[in-house]
């Protein structure tokens, strides 16, 4: 359940960069009905390891989407198989509507899926200047984070861990993801740190951005996200309002036990 941060609702205020897409009137219209991802029935593994059984889940645009489950309960093979990095062995995969089981990740990528692995996707040995530049629209994005500003001329392996994570999330956004995948937003991270990059979120999804982000800290996120969906060995066991859980710790740790 992670160390309980301050939580801290779903502020913002941070100023808005121009890197992520606004909702056009017609999409905000849509963004109810269709889903930016849809699972069906999706079951997937490792070589002829099943892992994932029977999965339904579906991610509106605008919408932060918590997984939650103990260690092993399959949060991250769900994400690298909605992302592409794994092929489902049955169950359907919507992308934007259209069904993907069979599309690669940099087809995914095209049509806007943006994945953050627990590994942090830096470029070491470039400065946080350089590795913006890399992408349209990094420029602004590093006005996400006033630390990435002040560290602009530093190469990205002597980052510290968060400013790491930072510039990884600050990369993905410049890309103007419409679908956000995070895995492990802020493992081995300080809480400060932590509740900004979950801030971020919430105010990327505010822009009409799809999110899931699985993160150890139960509070924090689900602080920040508008549903949770509940992972345990390979199945999701309960899908339920953000707030429900908020409120409920206890009982999200009991459900992780049973
Ligand atoms: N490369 C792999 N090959 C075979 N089995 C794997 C592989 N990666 C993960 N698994 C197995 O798949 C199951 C789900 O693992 P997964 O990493 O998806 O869970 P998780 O919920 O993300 O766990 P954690 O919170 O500990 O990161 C586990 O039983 C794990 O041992």
């Amino acid at each position: 359940m992670g160390d309980g941060g301050p939580g801290g609702g779903r502020s913002g205020g941070h100023g808005g960069v121009s890197t992520v897409p606004e909702k056009s009137p017609a999409e905000s219209e849509q963004s109810g009905p269709s889903a930016a991802i849809e699972a069906r029935g999706l079951s997937a593994g490792y070589g002829r390891v099943p892992v994932l059984r029977d999965i339904d889940l579906e991610v509106r645009p605008g919408e932060v989407v918590a997984l939650l489950g103990p260690n092993g309960a399959g949060k991250t093979t769900l994400l690298r198989t909605l992302a592409g990095y794994s092929r489902p062995t049955s169950g359907e995969i919507r992308l934007f509507g259209e069904p993907c089981n069979r599309v690669p990740v940099y087809r995914r990528a095209r049509r806007g899926v943006s994945f953050m692995g627990e590994e942090r996707h830096v470029f070491p040995g470039l400065t946080v200047r350089q590795s913006l530049r890399l992408v349209r629209g990094g420029a602004e994005s590093i006005e996400l984070f006033p630390t990435l500003a002040d560290r602009s001329r530093h190469r990205a392996a002597l980052l510290s861990g968060g400013e790491q994570q930072m510039l990884a999330l600050a990369l993905a956004l410049a890309r103007a993801p419409r679908l956000l995948l995070i895995d492990e937003l802020s493992l081995g991270l300080a809480p400060l740190v932590r509740e900004r990059l979950l801030d971020t979120v919430r105010e990327t999804a505010d822009r009409g951005v799809a999110v899931v982000v699985v993160e150890q800290n139960a509070r924090s996120v689900l602080s920040r996200a508008d549903r949770a969906y509940v992972m345990r060995r390979g199945e999701i066991v309960d899908e339920s309002p953000a707030s429900r859980w908020l409120t409920d710790l206890d009982g999200l740790a009991a459900l992780y036990l049973s």
